[in-house]
């Protein structure tokens, strides 16, 4: 497998008031993927990718981005890195063109027009190029941060929150951009408190609480390792207890005993067949105990009731 495009190792920061918002973080992302940062408000996200990108200063700790130290190689490090905040500054009257333009500028590149026609192309922005932000969209305005990012060049990006406050059809969209960037060979670290959109966009998910990098997993990993189902049974008759003759399944009654809640590893019924989850036994045990019921269905386990066990255990 190639190198890690970041290797983060024992990374500490304590803020200047004495609150320790990172404790000791070892991260590696891997050259093309779509890595997910996940945690509640206050974990430690914007913290973190405000120390890789050199804008916060780590107490202890290294960090290496393609091989150049964050802090003795800070130029070769930082221009590898495209960094999307969540809000749009204080350009509103500056024209799409300018404002990217400009901002490869920071960077001390040479202009390169082409490069931004690109950028704005794959953006569905070349058409606003003339427009005052102020002029656009929520969509675009996002879509303008993105290519601000790009403007550069950049190998890595970080999208802070890219989809936070907006609504359903923009989300969908900004995603939409998010694995078009992946496909082009750049490496995307996005922060999140939304578990859908790491569950959605994601190929490993790290978990950050209380400034302690909890988990990292491939997400499909993850899904399955931690993930149960459940079965609900409809019962033709409500019953007043579970029997006695099924204490051996984990069983819950509905409060009104007209449903019977199964629950089991899905990890289980994936490597064993229903077999392994029990369902043909529990079947059995029910049809013994004189049990009907009238319809059932599974649930699986989303990635939210992971993360809430996990950041539940911890707390
Ligand atoms: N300059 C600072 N001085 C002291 N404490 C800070 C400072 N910046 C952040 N913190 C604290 O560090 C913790 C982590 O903050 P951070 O912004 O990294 O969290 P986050 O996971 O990005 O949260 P959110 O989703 O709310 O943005 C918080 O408790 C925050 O109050």
């Amino acid at each position: 497998m190639s190198e890690p495009i970041i290797r983060i190792s024992g990374l500490n920061k304590t803020y200047a008031d004495g609150f320790q918002a990172l404790k000791h973080v070892d991260l590696e992302i891997r050259r093309g993927e779509i890595f997910a940062l996940l945690g509640p408000n206050g974990a430690g996200k914007t913290t973190l990718i405000s120390l890789v990108c050199g804008l916060v200063n780590a107490t202890q700790g290294r960090v290496e981005v393609d091989g150049f130290d964050h802090v003795a190689d800070y130029r070769a490090a930082r221009s590898r890195i495209g960094l999307v905040p969540q809000e749009l500054t204080n350009e509103a009257f500056e024209t799409v063109w300018n404002t990217v333009s400009f901002s490869r500028g920071l960077f001390g590149k040479p202009p390169d027009p082409a490069h931004i026609e690109r950028v704005l192309k794959s953006l569905a922005l070349w058409g606003k190029r003339n427009n005052r932000l102020i002029t656009l969209s929520g969509g675009m305005k996002r879509r303008v941060l993105i290519a601000k990012a790009l403007s550069h060049e950049p190998r890595i990006l970080f999208l802070d929150e890219p989809t936070a406050g907006v609504d359903v059809e923009l989300r969908r969209e900004m995603w939409q951009v998010v694995r078009q960037l992946r496909d082009n060979g750049v490496t995307i670290i996005l922060t999140t408190h939304y578990i859908e959109e790491a569950e959605e966009m994601a190929d490993r998910i790290g978990v950050i609480n209380r400034g302690e990098l909890v988990l990292v997993e491939e997400k499909a990993t993850l899904m399955r390792k931690l993930g149960s189902k459940q079965l609900t049974l409809h019962l033709h008759q409500p019953l007043e207890r579970v029997p006695a003759s099924l204490a051996a399944f984990d069983l819950q009654l509905s409060a009104d005993g007209c449903e019977l809640i199964y629950t089991y590893e899905a990890s289980r019924e994936s490597s064993e067949g229903s077999e392994g989850s029990g369902i043909s036994a529990l079947l059995a045990a029910l049809g013994a105990a004189d049990v009907g019921f009238k319809d059932l269905h599974t649930r699986q386990s989303s990635l939210e009731d992971i993360f809430v066990d996990l950041v539940k255990e911890r707390a």
